[in-house]
């Protein structure tokens, strides 16, 4: 059987805890060969943002051409965005090449603080690619600016879920990371049900990428053609596992430990 092939779209985080390099990390990790096709090129560590590139409309269209037209792949991720044209050009293509199974997370602001999308990109984010996403993961902070409410209780995290379903996303996880519960939930919505993912909050500064990690995990799942809901188990399994054994790097908001999960499952299979 051919491997399940993965393509996120995203920005190039060259302190490598996050964006293309973190979901393509991802993707091995979890036996599904990644692609990439960078939409802006960030000077960036764990202490902050120092620079961001952006790649001209055509030079994003491109990359997600050749790709498509050879390689084809099962399940396409995306990230840092950044401006409106360049989100309502890879709209355009997901539409060109019928692409399904497409998770959209929302990247706004990274960790330090640095602004990854233009304020006026917000409307395109809701108006032209969640409508086309099979699953779209905004932590609470993304959630509440694609809604236009604050939410603070587990009541109202359900009805952000519900709007953004309404927006035409098939499925939603609001994650929990930014919540102050010492349980770190993120909840599913189908359109039907909703599932609560629990698990202890680690206590790390060393968090830088989680929200990619967590999203190029669910992307490689359904690119073997699994569920949301087992995508999603999988995926939060993943992230647990790399934030509680992270590496320790850099000064500021270090990487997760891409390499944990896998170390883990080999440990397991030893006994
Ligand atoms: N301190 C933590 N301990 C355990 N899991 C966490 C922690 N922080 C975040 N997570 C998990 O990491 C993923 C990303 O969450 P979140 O921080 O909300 O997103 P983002 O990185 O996009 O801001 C989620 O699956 C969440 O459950
Ligand atoms: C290039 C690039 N893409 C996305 C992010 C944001 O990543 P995220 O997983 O949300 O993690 P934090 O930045 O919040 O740690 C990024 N920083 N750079």
């Amino acid at each position: 059987m051919e491997i399940a092939k993965a393509l996120t779209i995203a920005g190039s985080d060259s302190g490598g805890g996050a964006g293309i390099q973190a979901d393509l990390k991802t993707f091995q990790e979890l036996d599904v060969f990644g692609m990439s096709a960078i939409t802006a090129i960030t000077a960036q560590n764990t202490v902050g943002v120092q620079a961001v590139y952006p790649l001209t409309v055509n030079a994003v269209t491109e990359q997600i051409k050749s790709v498509a037209e050879d390689l084809n792949p099962n399940a396409v991720k995306t990230g840092m965005l950044f401006s409106s044209e360049i989100i309502d050009a890879i709209a355009n293509e997901i539409k060109r090449y019928r692409w399904s199974r497409v998770v959209v997370d929302p990247v706004m602001i990274a960790k330090g603080g640095s602004s990854l999308l233009l304020e006026e990109a917000v409307a395109s984010l809701k108006d032209e690619l969640i409508p086309l996403a099979f699953c779209v993961t905004p932590n609470i902070p993304e959630a509440e600016k694609l809604v236009g409410f604050t939410i603070s209780t587990l009541e109202e995290r359900k009805q952000a879920c519900e709007a953004l379903y309404q927006l035409g996303a098939k499925n939603v996880v609001i994650k929990g990371g930014h919540s102050n519960e010492k349980e770190v939930t993120d909840l599913l919505f189908d359109g039907e049900t909703f599932h609560l993912f629990s698990s202890p909050r680690t206590n790390t500064n060393h968090t830088h990428g989680t929200g990619c990690t967590f999203g190029a995990a669910i992307t490689a799942e359904l690119a073997k053609g699994k569920s949301i809901y087992e995508a999603v188990k999988k995926a939060k399994d993943f992230i647990g596992a790399a934030i509680e054994d992270s590496l320790g790097l850099g000064a500021g908001h270090g990487p997760t430990n891409h390499m944990a999960y896998r170390k883990r499952k080999v440990q397991v299979n030893d006994y």
